[in-house]
């Protein structure tokens, strides 16, 4: 049996663990201290739950991060010096070049890999492939309905109840959007580190009151031709702003632990 970790349990960590694969069990949830108590109670004794990666009982296999950019912040660092391997999706966290720098170098130091989840797009190994040889430009348009940007940043630049058709109402680089927007923009920062890095990543996001879907475009150009994607992606129902598919690649790493065969 092989074990993982959750670092946060919320919409998303909670879908993976419905999902685990058989032969994988979680072992520890390091949730914040909000919600340790009712978390305690809810998992039951055969799962830890802890606040602090300083209290952890039993060493997983892996630990996932799925608490947002400042989780991965405060714990990723502790959690790559207990030589415990790492999967992030609040890739977002990387426009702070102090951290990534420090998060990198911990994981070279402890001989430990992170893993870069693409969350909730698809096409990052192409990307990254076709940046070995040269891209010339790399666009991501994120497209959700105003449910989905409601609450964050997007308040200050939308009149929600005006909103009548789709309304691009941010123009940026990625480095901008995963900054500004942490819980819809996370994906802007993985395009980005896959392919032309966070500068130079055009990023467009629009609020679209006929969706009820999460849309992602992606086009990327470059000396291998160009590669466009559209993912039409169903939101978690707990939780609006996060596509679905962004659970299912935190639970691909799941099954990826014991299988000898990666694709
Ligand atoms: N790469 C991608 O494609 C995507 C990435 N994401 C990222 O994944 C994150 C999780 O998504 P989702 O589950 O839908 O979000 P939720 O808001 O539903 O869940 C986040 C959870 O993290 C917990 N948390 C917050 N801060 C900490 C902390 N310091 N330590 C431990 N736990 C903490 C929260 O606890 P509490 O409720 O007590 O605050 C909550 O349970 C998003 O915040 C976003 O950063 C999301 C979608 C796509
Ligand atoms: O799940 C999504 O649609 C994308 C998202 O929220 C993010 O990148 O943070």
């Amino acid at each position: 049996m092989k074990t993982v970790m959750f670092i946060g349990y919320g919409s998303m960590a909670r879908k993976v663990h419905e999902m685990l694969p058989k032969n994988v069990k979680l072992s520890t949830v390091l949730a914040s201290p909000r919600s340790a108590n009712h978390l305690t109670i809810e998992m039951g004794e055969s799962i830890n739950v802890i606040t602090s990666v300083d209290d952890l009982l039993e060493v997983p296999d892996i630990a996932i991060e799925m608490a947002g950019q400042d989780g991965l912040k405060e714990h990723g660092i502790k959690i790559l010096e207990r030589n415990i391997p790492l999967g992030i999706v609040s890739v977002g966290a990387f426009t702070d070049e102090k951290f990534a720098i420090s998060l990198h170098d911990a994981a070279k130091r402890h001989g430990v890999k992170i893993h870069i989840l693409a969350g909730a797009v698809a096409g990052i190994d192409g990307i990254n492939a076709a940046s070995l040889a040269g891209l010339s430009k790399v666009i991501y348009q994120g497209r959700k309905s105003p449910s989905s940007w409601k609450g964050s940043y997007a308040d200050k630049l939308i009149d929600y109840d005006s909103l009548k058709k789709a309304t691009v109402f941010f123009t940026g680089t990625a480095r901008e959007a995963a900054t500004l927007f942490p819980a819809n923009s996370n994906v802007a920062a993985t395009i980005a580190l896959a392919g032309v890095g966070l500068d130079e990543t055009q990023v467009e996001l629009i609020a679209d009151p006929t969706l009820s879907h999460n849309i992602h475009h992606i086009i990327a150009e470059g000396i291998f031709g160009k590669l466009e994607i559209s993912i039409t992606g169903l939101p978690l129902a707990e939780n609006p702003k996060t596509s679905s598919l962004a659970a299912f690649s935190a639970l691909r790493l799941c099954h990826q632990i014991d299988q000898a065969l990666q694709i």
